[in-house]
């Protein structure tokens, strides 16, 4: 199934909601920490919902925000939420692809990605095509809860039609740099917001053991690395 197929049928049953509750437990506070100034123009990669540039809009000055997506049910929803919420900052949502995104060389302040840029069908080139639109000095903030050190989400490819590419955190270093990005930063951003039932509550529909459970959401929690354009 397309990255189309399979994303519409999200948007369309509610899914893209759901994702972004669960997503905003860690993307949050990765979203603070981007180093966006008055009058920047932001990039969110595989853009769901698009709160991503909804929050960004409230908390910073950034003028402009493209959400792109390969879904166009999923840009829909994004377009109709941000009429909805009027945000201080000019956003669009555009349907296309990882590819080949659809913005000139040296043009936007930042970029953003969560819980997407693993579904790419070249991540390399899509890295570098990150590299090619960032300014110089611009970042890229790629958010990721699927990788190799996480290996509770090993088995998430199995209910899901996209191919998806398992990193480890020095394959994403590692890639980076191939494309032409230096690394700033690479961290484990913990989710401290789901809830963890006590020990005698397991084993769960989910989980085994509680260990498991903490070791998921408390430890290893979300994989952002941080690439900066020279
Ligand atoms: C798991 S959702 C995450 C959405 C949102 N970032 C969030 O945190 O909730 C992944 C999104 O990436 C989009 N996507 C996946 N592969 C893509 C590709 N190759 N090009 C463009 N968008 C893609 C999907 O349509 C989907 O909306």
């Amino acid at each position: 199934m397309s990255v189309r197929d399979e994303f519409d049928a999200w948007a369309a049953d509610g899914r893209d909601k759901g994702m972004e509750e669960r997503h905003w437990h860690t993307a949050k506070h990765v979203l603070a920490r981007m180093p966006v100034e008055d009058g920047d123009t932001v990039l969110d990669l595989g853009t769901g919902s698009g709160y991503a540039l909804r929050a960004l809009a409230d908390t910073t000055g950034m003028s402009r925000g493209y959400g792109l997506d390969g879904a166009p049910e999923m840009a829909r929803n994004a377009r109709e939420y941000t009429l909805d919420a009027e945000p201080d900052a000019d956003l669009g949502f555009v349907v296309g692809d990882f590819g080949h995104l659809p913005f000139a060389t040296d043009s936007l302040d930042h970029a953003f990605t969560m819980e997407a840029f693993y579904y790419s069908h070249d991540p390399h080139q899509t890295l570098e095509e990150v590299a090619r639109v960032l300014k110089p000095g611009g970042t890229f903030y790629c958010a990721v809860n699927y990788y190799e050190e996480n290996l509770h989400s090993h088995a998430w490819q199995d209910n899901i039609s996209v191919d998806m590419t398992r990193w480890d955190a020095d394959e994403y270093r590692a890639a980076f740099r191939e494309a032409g990005l230096h690394v700033a930063e690479q961290d484990n951003v913990a989710d401290r917001e789901v809830d963890i039932p006590p020990a005698d509550e397991f084993p769960t529909d989910s989980w085994e053991t509680r260990e498991a459970m903490v070791e998921r959401y408390r430890e290893l929690g979300t994989l952002l690395t941080v690439g900066v354009a020279p």
